[in-house]
């Protein structure tokens, strides 16, 4: 089974779907790989709206794989892949295209992280969410954590990162995380919250994300991604080493 699959959607739609339901569409090094070619696509001039989904109605995206990531032992090597996939959400962040999380189950983890990167997200009704990081003893490691400082009220996303805690589809639209709840098909409720932009020109597209860009620039964004992702290094072989001692 392919992990991932890129398909094109009606009227300059461009869909990633993360195609490992059987992992609860975890993030491994293919994944990665094929997330990084669906956002060069998404930069062409064919494509208006990219979106991500995952395979499946279970769950959206549980995070980082956990049984292929376990082999991280060093700081060095956890940073290597923590590095890696903020470079991707990075790259994710300035497309110059709308981008939306359609969030058709559960996302954990680094799988908010990836859907804060985004735009826009829609859940589907009775979806479940958390950066559920810090009771790994580990926070967000993709540069998850930088985005939502920026993109919800401070205090509320360090509530969200501080609590770790998983929320419904109805508390996450009150806290502003979701921007609509849908009961039909994923691609359809995805196709009707974007037909704004479907309509428009890509020039007016581009043109208004590079406007959102010069924003992340002047916040520093890349900058402050990449040092999420080396304090997540540190905790990730903290981590380790409290497992160790206390067997957990
Ligand atoms: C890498 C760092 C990254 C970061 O933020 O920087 C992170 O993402 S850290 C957080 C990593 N993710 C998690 O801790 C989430 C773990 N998974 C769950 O909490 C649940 O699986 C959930 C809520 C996503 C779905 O629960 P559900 O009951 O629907 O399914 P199961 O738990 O029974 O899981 C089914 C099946 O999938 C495997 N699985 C689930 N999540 C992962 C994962 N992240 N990596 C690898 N495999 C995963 C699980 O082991 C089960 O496999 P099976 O062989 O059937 O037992």
């Amino acid at each position: 089974m392919n992990p991932y699959i890129i398909s094109k959607e009606n009227n300059g739609a461009l869909l990633f779907t993360i195609n490992r339901p059987d992992r609860r569409n975890a993030i491994n090094y293919e994944v990665m790989s094929g997330l990084e070619k669906a956002i060069d696509m998404a930069a062409g001039n064919d494509v208006k709206v990219f979106a991500i989904t995952g395979a499946g109605d279970q769950a959206f995206c549980s995070g980082g794989d956990l049984s292929a990531f376990h082999s991280l032992k060093t700081e060095t090597q956890a940073y290597g892949m923590l590095s890696r996939m903020a470079g991707i959400l990075y790259k994710l962040l300035v497309l110059p295209k709308p981008t939306i999380a359609i969030l058709n189950g559960s996302a954990v983890g680094g799988g908010c992280e990836i859907a804060s990167a985004c735009d826009f997200r829609i859940g589907r009704e009775g979806m479940k969410a958390g950066f559920v990081q810090g009771n790994l003893a580990i926070t967000t490691g993709w540069g998850g954590g930088s985005i939502l400082l920026e993109k919800l009220p401070q205090n509320i996303a360090m509530k969200i990162l501080l609590d770790a805690k998983i929320y419904t589809a109805e508390e996450l639209r009150d806290l502003g995380f979701i921007h609509h709840i849908y009961k039909n098909h994923p691609i359809d409720a995805c196709l009707s919250f974007m037909s704004g932009s479907l309509e428009k020109e890509t020039t007016v597209l581009e043109a208004y994300k590079t406007l959102l860009n010069k924003k992340w620039r002047i916040l520093s964004m890349r900058e402050r991604m990449e040092e999420e992702a080396a304090r997540c290094a540190v905790l990730w072989r903290m981590r380790l080493t409290i497992k160790k001692w206390t067997n957990s």
